[in-house]
């Protein structure tokens, strides 16, 4: 039974009709992935930007309303995840994605200074050399068809991943990547089992033919990256690797260091970490470093190939820093002096948030405009629907950089726009993916002219933003 209190107080809230026991269970029941994000636009300008949804006796609060993400992302006690993450614990255990309280503070502590601007710009040689391995993948296709590039990005951004947290070269641009591939595969067995209410609990899901294969996918996920811990562990024994301190001086100027380094070394209590906790935390970095800035990437090539005055503007910006000179690569502040394209990428993060729904379950009781949210109650947080919002953004549909230029948004609230969330919890890799955004565009729009395709993406959600239908995009050598 549905507990009173949540009920009176879910009552204040406007949401679809419910049906008894169940409530709002169906709501996903045969709908396309693609028909979901117009679904929830649908209730929310019906119901409002904050309703109610009831899943069984479970009370989910679904909200684009920045004002209530200001009051949950900047509150200090309101750590929690939610339901949201649930089916990806088992993959990515009680990392930093997914921990709370005392043990994600702790964590997050040791984890943030390998985020430290002068490690990253030791990390922009990578990017040039993953991203001239792209390229010249490129060039040896030798076609200027549109394509969807979807794999191919994928493929790089896990090397660059790879490369600078985990300090190993995977080469998987080259030899191809079974870990790349199941990701995908399991994160489309996981959507489907939170859309599909019935598989949601345990024993019905051990039944399933979906659990053979989840469970297959978690072997070779957990293989994958239990095998580049063991990779590292020797490379330091064999090669005699001496893993700095993060207040070396040397450390950005000389000597490179990887998270995973970090991770070995570190103690908590005088403890090292076990075995477990540096793999968690090597789960969720290998997938939250690769399918986030792969999503990004995707989509900032495709809305430049859709615009070519913006693309036009982007190519003169890097040409103009960078030079003509294709065996010159962009140094860090380069990258940063990048202003016209950071636009670009800010605005394909509004239009197409990679991470476009985050979770929390409530600490403590709320009291959201004389309206209570009980505690323990899941709040879903739209990012991608706040983003299209015209009460903050003008023409919401439109690509428009420019708007990011000068900080002309409508509104002041920060938490209008906040694809890497914010607040406590916000995206460690922050830093680090926009500088990766901005050396992958600048090296590819330096080398080809994007074409357009004339396959329309179909948003949906697998996990991070997704397009069903591809992300098509066409590469036309600039020196023919
Ligand atoms: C464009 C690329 C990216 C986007 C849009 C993005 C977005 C986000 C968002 C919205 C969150 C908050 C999730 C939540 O509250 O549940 C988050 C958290 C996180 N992100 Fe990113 N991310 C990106 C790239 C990266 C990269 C490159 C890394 C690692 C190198 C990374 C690692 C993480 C981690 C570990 C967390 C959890 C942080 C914590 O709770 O303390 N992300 N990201």
């Amino acid at each position: 039974f549905k507990d009173p209190r949540k009920v009176k107080c879910a009552n204040l809230f406007a949401g679809p009709p419910t049906f008894p026991i169940i409530g709002n269970s169906l709501l996903y029941l045969r709908r396309k992935p693609e028909d979901v994000m117009p679904l929830i636009q649908y209730y929310f300008d019906t119901f409002g930007d904050t309703m109610r949804i009831w899943v069984f006796k479970r009370l989910v609060i679904l909200t684009k309303d920045p004002r209530l993400f200001e009051i949950l992302l900047s509150n200090q006690r309101q750590l929690t995840k939610n339901n949201l993450y649930e089916h990806l614990y088992e993959w990515l255990g009680n990392g930093l994605l997914i921990s709370t309280g005392q043990k994600w503070f702790t964590r997050r502590k040791i984890i943030t200074p390998t985020f430290h601007f002068k490690i990253l710009q030791q990390f922009v040689d990578v990017f040039n050399q993953q991203n001239r391995v792209f390229v010249n993948k490129l060039k040896e296709m030798k076609s200027v068809q549109p394509f969807d590039i979807y794999g191919m990005v994928t493929l790089m951004s896990l090397d660059i991943i790879c490369q600078t947290s985990m300090g190993v070269e995977l080469n998987a641009q080259i030899t191809n990547s079974e870990y790349a591939q199941t990701v995908r595969e399991m994160t489309y067995v996981i959507t489907n089992r939170m859309m599909q209410f019935w598989k949601r609990p345990d024993v019905i899901f051990n039944l399933s033919k979906d659990k053979v294969l989840y469970d297959k996918y978690l072997e070779v996920l957990h293989r994958f990256t239990r095998n580049i811990i063991e990779k590292r562990r020797e490379m330091i024994v064999n090669e005699d690797i001496e893993i700095p301190d993060l207040d070396d001086e040397s450390v950005g100027m000389k000597k490179r260091l990887a998270l995973l380094d970090v991770l070995l070394k570190s103690t908590v209590n005088g403890q090292p970490l076990t075995n477990a906790e540096i793999a968690e935390e090597v789960d969720t970095f290998m997938f939250e470093g690769h399918d986030t800035v792969t999503a990004a990437t995707t989509f900032t090539l495709y809305l430049l190939s859709q615009h070519p005055e913006a693309q036009q503007k982007v190519y003169e910006e890097v040409n103009k820093i960078v030079g003509d000179d294709l065996d010159v690569y962009p140094t860090y502040n380069q990258l940063l002096d990048m202003k016209y394209l950071e636009c670009c990428i800010k605005e394909s993060l509004r239009l197409y948030p990679p991470v476009p729904m985050i979770g929390r379950s409530m600490d403590e009781d709320l009291d959201f405009d004389g309206k209570i949210i009980p505690a323990t109650v899941n709040v879903n947080l739209s990012i991608y629907h706040a983003n299209r919002d015209p009460l903050y953004f003008d023409d919401p549909e439109e690509f428009k950089p420019e708007r990011f230029l000068d900080k002309v948004l409508k509104n002041e609230n920060a938490f209008v726009y906040v694809p890497f969330s914010a607040g406590q919890r916000n995206c460690i890799g922050q830093k680090f993916a926009m500088l990766e955004l901005k050396s992958t565009m600048c090296n590819i729009l330096r080398n080809f002219e994007l074409t357009k395709s004339d396959v329309e993406l179909k948003i949906m959600t697998q996990m991070t933003l997704k397009s069903s239908t591809g992300v098509h995009v066409g590469f036309k050598p600039r020196w023919q």
